[in-house]
């Protein structure tokens, strides 16, 4: 056997040693130095001491004070960035400012402004509302070039709403935009309600449109995200507590049925749209298998449009959610659809009292543990002092408790679902025979036979603790944001006349007056492109929408239609370099033009 040593592997050694060493150490350097120094040998090299500006120089001066003032200069500068970080630091936390991609946004827009020859002096808060909107529009023209490029649409909805998460406009966008584009629903996140509420709307759901259950895989691992076959579906305890996808191989086998439904075997594009945060990016995730495009619980994640291949005969794309939306409901209501940023909320208090009246005060006792409240104010005060969300002084955080409840509710810890509306007799018999024919296209039989044994594997009502709350309404184009502010209303309408009205008058846009014609010059890029993607027949133009409407409104008050024209930029615009009589014809043409031009003028939006 090896002895142990028995010697002290410390160390420490005394101070009387220590400093011997050191003095020896100390010793050698100057001996070192010494020898190198007789050698001629430098090692160091001197740092030359400057010596100024010489006391003799005429300028000498006028030197220090540009010097003195450069100084100054930098230190300002050091002081402005300093204050323009803390100024961004405090709208972020604000909830003003998203993140660095809408900062690169903020750049682009001032920049696009000064080409216009507008002043923008920084990111004020109107620079900032102009972004959102600039934000919110590039999301809709992402949709419209989804809806655009893809044979088969799917619309994502949540299954713990799905009226709430539809979107009617974007369903009609997609029916209007060709006769061979197919639109499929999905009912994603069951895995959030019981299985009463999934049968239900599925078959209401299945009564206008082919509809599939899903759920996505909430795994973070890169890839071999996991997946439960529909004849695998797991017991029902454990379908809450599984991260693997449900229904993937029901929805391949949908999209294949129909890749093959034609002659020949066509490859196939699919369109993901809907609303923000309903599971988009999890869906292609999810049958991709890996992680290919960003998930979060933050509505917004998705900038544009991502292409994934799950074969060489499927393209799926990706869309951001749509959110220049609005409905019948009031704004908390709106904000319990999980579709609105939580920290960008004015008043996240609203929506709170909202679930407070939904919910039965039991639950929100027991799921909190707090215990009583009797409103409002008294179930955040509770919750902020059990949670410790404390501002400074002690004083209770009730915004930011609320911000909690919120996102619980948003993410599933608030179990609810919604059950469908009854529907009127008679409704629907149209779709039908749509429903039956895109059936065939897709054999829908099959699928949904495989369906059912997952759907029959959710928890049932009794078993679970869910609460019941009613449907919410469906969404539509909000058409006032969806309109490019930009541009004065007068010129929407001028850029739809025709090339060759313009080139037979003769006639500068927007009359003959140079300024005017400098107006018509500085179109934005944003409303050019938009001119582009509503070439395409079928895509809403709200903006022609909404320019009829005022026109129709206008005759309305003023009883007839020619006054309308008179109006009409001729007076007020054209009329400047031409005469009244021009002004009247070219009025009637330009009338027509609208009308004929408009691709989904049939659509009426409820103001
Ligand atoms: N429980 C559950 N959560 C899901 C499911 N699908 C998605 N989620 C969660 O919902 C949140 C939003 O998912 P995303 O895929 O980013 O949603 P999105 O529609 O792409 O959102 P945007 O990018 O904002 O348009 C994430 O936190 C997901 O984990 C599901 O089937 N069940």
């Amino acid at each position: 056997m090896v002895k142990k040593s028995k010697k002290s592997k410390s160390k420490r050694v005394p101070l009387k040693k220590k400093y011997k060493i050191i003095k020896k150490v100390k010793e050698h350097h100057k001996k070192k130095a010494k020898e190198a120094k007789k050698l001629g040998i430098q090692n160091k090299s001197k740092v030359e001491k400057d010596p100024g500006i010489p006391n003799d120089w005429p300028f000498k001066e006028q030197e220090l004070k540009a010097l003195e003032a450069r100084r100054a200069r930098a230190l300002e500068e050091i002081e402005q960035k300093k204050a323009a970080r803390k100024e961004r630091a405090q709208k972020r936390k604000l909830g003003l400012l998203e993140d660095d991609g809408i900062a690169q946004l903020t750049d682009g827009a001032s920049e696009r402004e000064q080409n216009l020859g507008e002043r923008v002096d920084g990111v004020d808060s109107l620079g900032i509302a102009k972004i959102r909107d600039n934000l919110d529009r590039t999301f809709y023209k992402e949709l419209v070039k989804v809806i655009e490029a893809s044979d088969v649409i799917l619309e994502v909805l949540d299954a713990r709403d799905p009226q709430g998460t539809r979107c009617i406009d974007m369903e009609k966008m997609v029916l209007k935009s060709g006769p061979n584009k197919r639109l499929v629903l999905l009912l994603n996140k069951i895995d959030l309600v019981p299985r009463e509420a999934v049968e239900k709307w599925l078959k209401y759901l299945r009564e206008e449109l082919p509809a599939v259950a899903f759920k996505c895989s909430t795994q973070e691992q890169r890839s071999n995200l996991g997946w439960k076959s529909a004849s695998k579906a797991a017991k029902p305890s454990n379908l809450l507590e599984t991260s693997d996808s449900l229904g993937a191989d029901t929805l391949i086998k949908l999209l294949k049925n129909y890749s093959r439904s034609h002659e020949i075997k066509k490859s196939i594009t699919v369109g993901v749209i809907g609303l923000p945060n309903v599971g988009k990016s999890s869906l292609i995730n999810s049958l991709k298998r890996c992680h290919v495009v960003n998930v979060g619980a933050t509505p917004g994640l998705t900038r544009s449009m991502q292409e994934v291949h799950l074969d060489k005969n499927v393209k799926l794309l990706d869309c951001p959610g749509v959110v220049m939306l609005k409905s019948g409901d009031s704004e908390a209501t709106i904000a319990l659809r999980n579709c609105k940023r939580i920290e960008k909320l004015d008043d996240p208090i609203g929506p709170v009292n909202e679930i407070i009246r939904l919910c039965p005060a039991k639950t929100l006792i027991t799921l909190y543990k707090l215990p009583s409240f009797d409103s409002v104010d008294d179930f955040l005060q509770k919750l902020a002092t059990v949670r410790g969300k404390l501002k400074k002084g002690g004083i209770v955080d009730v915004e930011a408790t609320a911000k909690i409840v919120l996102h619980d509710w948003n993410e599933g810890k608030i179990p609810y679902y919604t059950l469908p509306p009854t529907r009127k007799q008679d409704e629907h018999l149209q779709e039908a025979t749509i429903v039956s024919e895109l059936g065939k296209e897709f054999n829908v039989d099959e699928v949904y036979e495989a369906e059912s044994s997952f759907i029959g594997s959710l928890m049932s009502v009794e078993d679970s603790r869910h609460i019941e709350v009613p449907p919410s309404c469906p969404l539509i184009f909000d058409e006032k944001k969806l309109e490019d502010d930009l541009q004065p209303k007068v010129l929407v309408k001028e850029s739809e006349q025709p090339k060759e009205m313009n080139e037979d008058s003769g006639d500068q846009p927007m009359g003959c007056d140079e300024e005017d014609a400098g107006k018509t010059m500085a179109k934005t890029v944003n409303s050019r492109q938009n001119e582009q993607l509503y070439a395409a027949e079928g895509i809403l133009n709200t903006k022609l929408q909404r320019a009829e409407k005022k026109k129709r409104k206008k005759a309305k008050s003023s009883g007839t239609d020619d006054m309308d024209a008179d109006y009409d930029f001729k007076l007020d615009y054209a009329g400047r370099g031409s005469t009244m009589e021009d002004a009247d014809e070219s009025g009637g043409d330009e009338d027509n033009q609208i009308h004929s031009d408009v691709p989904m003028s049939g659509i009426e939006i409820d103001g």
